[in-house]
Order: C-alpha cells, then sequence, then structure tokens
C-alpha cells in the first residue's frame, strides 16, 4: 500500500473489555473516538452489558456495532450475572470463569467475520486484561491484537514485567510495600502500604479462576504487539517511556478520554430525575463550598470505617455530598430509611441542610463538573482520578485495594491532595484523620496549593487538540503495527 493509502485507510477494530462497567465505559469512549475518526468498531461484550451500555451519538452509531456474545452459564454464577456490577466482590473470580467461557462464542464471531468477503475482517483485535485464550485464536486467523489496559499505567510498571519477577521475585506484603528496583525513576513513596498490598501479593497468585490476574495480564501484554493505556505524559510524566522499556513493546497513551461535552457539564445535567436531584442540590450551594464523596463499588469498607467516614466528614464541618455505597457484605439500602440505619445515629438529622446522603447513581462527571464543587474524596480508581483531575478538583485520598494505593502516592507527590491518615499495619482510619485530611484540602491554607497545583494540571488536560493528538497517534500506531510486528 502507498503512503497516501495507508493514511486514510479505515480500520476494522474489534474491542472487548472486562465485563466491568468501569471498563467497559472507557472502551466505548474509545470506540466513539475511533469511529470519529471514520475507523468501524465491533463492541463485544454479553446481552445485558450491551442492552447496559449508555447510548452511542447517533452521528456515530453507523460504525459502532454492540456485538452480543451468548453469555456462558458458570457453576456459582447468579444467573443473569453477566458483570461485576451483579455480583458482590468475593464472586469476581467467576466473572473471569465467565470471560473464560466466551473463549468459543469470540473463536466462532472471528471464524465468521474473517470468512466474510464484505469487509468484515478485523484489522484488529484489542482486549482487556483478562483475555489470555484471545491472541492464540486471533493469531490463527492471522488477526492482529493490541492491549487496552485502563487502570493506572504507573501501577503496570510497579507490578512489573515477568522478567523482573523472576529475577527479583516477590511474595510478601513487605515485598509490595518497597518501591521495585526496575522503577528507580519512581518517587521513593511510591509504593503500596501493608494493609493494601494483599492484594498485589493475591494478584500473584492463581485464585478461583484458575489462572492469576498477573499470569493474565502478563500473557495479554506479551502476546500482543502494543499496549494501549488510558493516561498521558501530562498526568504521568516517563512512565510510556518505562513501560516500553519493561515491557519490551510500545506502551501508547490514549489520553484521558472524557467525552468534551459531559465534560462541560451538559448532556449529563439533563435526563433521568435521580441525577438532577443531585445536581439541582449542588445548584443551592456557594461556589467551590463542597466536598463529593464517592469511594466507588469495591471498597471493603466496614461498617465501622462508615462511621468513622460520616463522623469525619461531620467534624470537618464543610458541605459534602455523599455518593452512598452499602458495605460488602450488606445488603444495598433500598430506602433512605435503611441508608439512616447504616449511618451514625443522628447523623442526618445534624448535617440536614448542608449535606447530601444520596444513595442512587450519581452523574460522577456532571457533578466534578460543578462549580459548588471544591474538592473530591475518593477511592482513587482510576477513572474517578482522572474525572477529578480533569475538572481541576483536589483530591482527599482514601484508597483500599487494586492500584489505588499507587495512585493515591502519585497525585500525593503531584501535590494535587493529601491521604487521609491511616494505621500503617491494619490500615483502620479514624473521624479526626478524615476531618483533617477534609479540612486540609478545603478550608486550610495549604489547600491553596493543592487546588492551584489541580487547577493548573486541569488546564493542561482540558487541551482538546493535545488529547486529539494522542488519539491520531494511536491511529497511526495501529496502522503502523499492523503492517510491522513488533
Ligand atoms: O454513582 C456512580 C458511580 C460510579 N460512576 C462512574 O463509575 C466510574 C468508576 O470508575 P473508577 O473510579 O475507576 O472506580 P472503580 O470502578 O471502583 O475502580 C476499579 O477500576 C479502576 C480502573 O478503572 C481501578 O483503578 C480501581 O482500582 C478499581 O477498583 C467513574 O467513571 C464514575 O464516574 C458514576 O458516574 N456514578
Amino acid at each position: 500500500m502507498n503512503e497516501a493509502a495507508a493514511t486514510t485507510k479505515k480500520l476494522n477494530l474489534v474491542l472487548f473489555p472486562w465485563l466491568a462497567f468501569g471498563h467497559m465505559i472507557p472502551y466505548l469512549e474509545l470506540a466513539k473516538r475511533l469511529a470519529a475518526r471514520g475507523h468501524a468498531v465491533t463492541f463485544l461484550s454479553t446481552p445485558r452489558n450491551v442492552a447496559r451500555l449508555p447510548p452511542v451519538p447517533a452521528d456515530l452509531s453507523p460504525r459502532v456495532h454492540l456485538v452480543a456474545l451468548p453469555a456462558p452459564v458458570v457453576d456459582g454464577l447468579p444467573e443473569g450475572a453477566e458483570s461485576t456490577a451483579d455480583v458482590p466482590p468475593e464472586m469476581n473470580e467467576l466473572i473471569k470463569k465467565a470471560v473464560d467461557g466466551l473463549a468459543a462464542p469470540f473463536a466462532a464471531f472471528l471464524a465468521d467475520a474473517v470468512a466474510d468477503d464484505g469487509g468484515r475482517r478485523p484489522d484488529w483485535i484489542v482486549m482487556d486484561f483478562c483475555h489470555h485464550w484471545l491472541p492464540a485464536i486471533a493469531e490463527a486467523h492471522g488477526v492482529p491484537c493490541a492491549a487496552f489496559l485502563i487502570v493506572q499505567p504507573t501501577a503496570i510498571a510497579f507490578l512489573g514485567p515477568r522478567w523482573a519477577q523472576a529475577a527479583h521475585p516477590r511474595t510478601t506484603l513487605e515485598d509490595f510495600a518497597a518501591p521495585p528496583r526496575w522503577c528507580s525513576s519512581f518517587p521513593s513513596a511510591i509504593a503500596y502500604r501493608r494493609h493494601e498490598a494483599g492484594w498485589a501479593v493475591d494478584a500473584f497468585r492463581p485464585n478461583a479462576s484458575g489462572v492469576s490476574d498477573i499470569e493474565r495480564m502478563w500473557q495479554i501484554i506479551e502476546r500482543t504487539r502494543f499496549t494501549i493505556y488510558r493516561s498521558c505524559d501530562e498526568v504521568e510524566p516517563g512512565v510510556f517511556a518505562l513501560l516500553t522499556d519493561l515491557f519490551h513493546k510500545p506502551a501508547v497513551p490514549a489520553g484521558v478520554l472524557l467525552q468534551p461535552d459531559i465534560a462541560d457539564g451538559n448532556s449529563s445535567s439533563r435526563s433521568a430525575g435521580a441525577r438532577s436531584e443531585v445536581l439541582q442540590w449542588l445548584d443551592r450551594q456557594p461556589p467551590k463550598s463542597t466536598i463529593y464523596v464517592a469511594l466507588g463499588s469495591e471498597a471493603p469498607l466496614t461498617a465501622s470505617n462508615l462511621h468513622e467516614l460520616a463522623l469525619g466528614l461531620e467534624l470537618a464541618g464543610v458541605r459534602f455530598l455523599w455518593a452512598f455505597r452499602k458495605p460488602s457484605g450488606m445488603s444495598a439500602p433500598t430506602s433512605s430509611t435503611d441508608v439512616a440505619e447504616l449511618l451514625p445515629a443522628g447523623f442526618e438529622g445534624r448535617t440536614r441542610g448542608h449535606a447530601l446522603v444520596w444513595s442512587g447513581w450519581v452523574p460522577q462527571v456532571a457533578v466534578l463538573a460543578h462549580a459548588a464543587v471544591g474538592a473530591f474524596l475518593t477511592h482513587c480508581g482510576w477513572g474517578s482520578t482522572i474525572e477529578s483531575l480533569v475538572f481541576g478538583r483536589p483530591l482527599v485520598m482514601l484508597p483500599f485495594v487494586v492500584d489505588q494505593g499507587l495512585i493515591a502516592r502519585t497525585m500525593a507527590e503531584r501535590g494535587v491532595g493529601v491521604e487521609v491518615a491511616r494505621d500503617e499495619v491494619d490500615g483502620s482510619f479514624g473521624r479526626d484523620g478524615v476531618a483533617a485530611a477534609v479540612r486540609s484540602v478545603m478550608v486550610e491554607e495549604q489547600g491553596e496549593v493543592f487546588a492551584s497545583n489541580a487547577e493548573r494540571l486541569e488546564r493542561v488536560l482540558r487541551d482538546q487538540r493535545r488529547q486529539d493528538q494522542y488519539m491520531d497517534e494511536l491511529v497511526g500506531c495501529l496502522k503502523r503495527y499492523k503492517e510491522d510486528s513488533c
């Protein structure tokens, strides 16, 4: 193909995320950006997940095909459970078994697409961390694969490639509480705390799905041509060069993948009543007066953690909007009375007037875009952290599992927030620590430093031209690496 034809050629891509909405949504954002550049995308999942995805804008929908593979039956998985949102966190391994059960339907889908002479042959398959069986199927049909990982790139470097684990084996909590030798460019503070490191220890061990998470990820990175990440050098300077070096494969940024119209708070502030109720409450609060509190759905909070958090917010004496989730192991609150029962006695009465505890879905991006929000108390999921940075909201950080501790350390190093003080060994925290962290960001003088650092990063990340350039460069890689395997 000559150079001009290669530049204009439109690609046909298959995107296949992990069965979790925190993964499907950024994959859909990637799909939309590829479709906006004229490429065709087939988005694979299972029937209930496809039905629950947000709609694709009409101008892009002709080029984004949502395809539902039949959901496999997995022993122990409740009927209709097709994503991590449908099961308690301890059942996530069964969702991985469900992913593995998609190998045969995927093989049939690919054989059919490759055989089709109507132009459905994929140029690329882009997959998530857990589809370790997929590259072999794709190789048999001569279709190249790329990985798209939506956790923090710094955390992937910290967990390291296979050779690093062989050369410097890590098995204990202490091992993961120290900076790895292969990340000498990291600030020394970037490591798990002992109480968070159990997640990393477990990730290196085979789990109920039969394969460890790290083994899945290593195979994906090793057997694909390059790895795409949801981040950019402005957020994590130097990490892409480090990852390319560590894994001997190109590590390519996709940018922050935040929809500009949502980013401006438009589309998400209309529609469903529950959404607008939260935003209407924010409309009545003064500018930058309110801290938004949300700890994701996976945080292993205990009832006592929940009380200390509540009492800490009360003690801080600032306005707050709390996207309330029940601690795992308890049944989900269905009414405001249920929520009140999970909170300290009298809490709602004492905070009414300057706080809203909301147990339904919160339009988080629109909330973070709202002028009344001054900071975000977060579990440091990568999606939440990026959303906060794009709107220049400083962070009060309470990380628990996966990459969250490493994200918190990275953001503290960048000066955009502070962690809630915790016991180093058991991870417990108290109301005084919560109140001190909230006040240091929302009330005290040093809060201005966090806010101005966050605003500086916001300005850089809102440069849409730069973000578009990341996507154009990614498309360039898809074209280049299709011809020359790397
Ligand atoms: O009421 C809600 C609840 C969630 N969200 C959205 O849901 C996403 C949550 O994503 P994230 O912050 O990444 O949280 P989790 O899904 O809990 O995070 C898991 O996945 C992340 C990768 O995305 C990892 O970094 C985390 O460690 C892991 O726990 C965000 O886009 C939120 O805006 C809402 O809009 N409203």
